[in-house]
């Protein structure tokens, strides 16, 4: 089946972030109206945090809304390099729950990965939406080649997370990491993605002709998307 991806060009990255953050909104307002609580999982890394930014701006009953993390990096909460650090820093003034997937008493990767499968369970599932950013190397939230891989895209599909080892460390955050498994991305009610530059544009255009005989993280998890996936791209 090819995947369907619309593209949203923009001038700049702050007209991402101004558009990006109009959509999101739009999406956890009607989920409230709806369902009376909205869950979504968002990125870390660098990419999104304006956006992130001015959706904490806006006004809504934050306290029915959860976030959790697309995927984190094992290091302590705090940590520059933590994702749930950067939203927790965002949205629990707002009144927000927000919930990590990432647990100091875990002994090693694996165990973290299980504990934050075991979290997730008492989350109202599927997600409103999963909000997925995309790697230099083609990793998207913390899915890269390595011994994991094969879980991340293939395990049951009842798991949520999984701890992953990349087989190459990326060098902006080279640590082990936990991720939503394909099978939890997929699952969400919309899923868009939010990339900068010309070199990550090739990438995702690339990794959408291969579909699944894409060797890269991204290019597998949208060959198993049944949903459109709207792609926000700017300079
Ligand atoms: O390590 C990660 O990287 C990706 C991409 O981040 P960016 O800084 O290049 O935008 C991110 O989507 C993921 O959540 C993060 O853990």
């Amino acid at each position: 089946m090819p995947i369907e991806a619309e593209w949203w060009d923009y001038d700049d990255a702050d007209e991402l972030a101004d558009a990006v953050a109009g959509d999101v909104g739009f999406i956890l307002d009607s989920a409230i109206d709806a369902r009376g609580a909205a869950l979504i999982a968002v990125p870390g890394g660098t990419t999104p945090v304006a956006a992130l930014t001015r959706l904490a701006g806006q006004k809504r009953d934050w306290k029915r809304v959860t976030i959790i993390p697309t995927d984190d990096r094992l290091v302590p909460m705090g940590d520059a390099l933590s994702n749930v650090t950067m939203i927790a820093k965002l949205f629990l003034s707002k009144g927000a729950r927000v919930v990590p997937l990432t647990s100091d008493k875990a002994p090693d990767y694996k165990a973290a990965g299980r504990s934050a499968d075991a979290l997730l369970a008492d989350l109202g599932w599927p997600p409103d939406l999963v909000w997925l950013g995309v790697g230099a190397d083609g990793h998207t939230a913390s899915i890269f080649p390595g011994d994991d891989f094969d879980e991340a895209l293939n395990g049951p599909r009842e798991r949520r997370a999984l701890g992953v080892r990349p087989a190459e460390m990326p060098k902006e955050a080279p640590v082990d990491r936990v991720t939503l498994s394909r099978a939890a991305i997929v699952s969400a009610r919309t899923l868009i993605l939010t990339i900068t530059g010309d070199a990550k544009r090739a990438l995702v255009e690339r990794a959408i002709e291969e579909g699944a005989a894409s060797p890269t993280p991204i290019g597998r998890v949208l060959a198993d998307c049944e949903l459109p996936v709207d792609i926000h791209w700017a300079p």
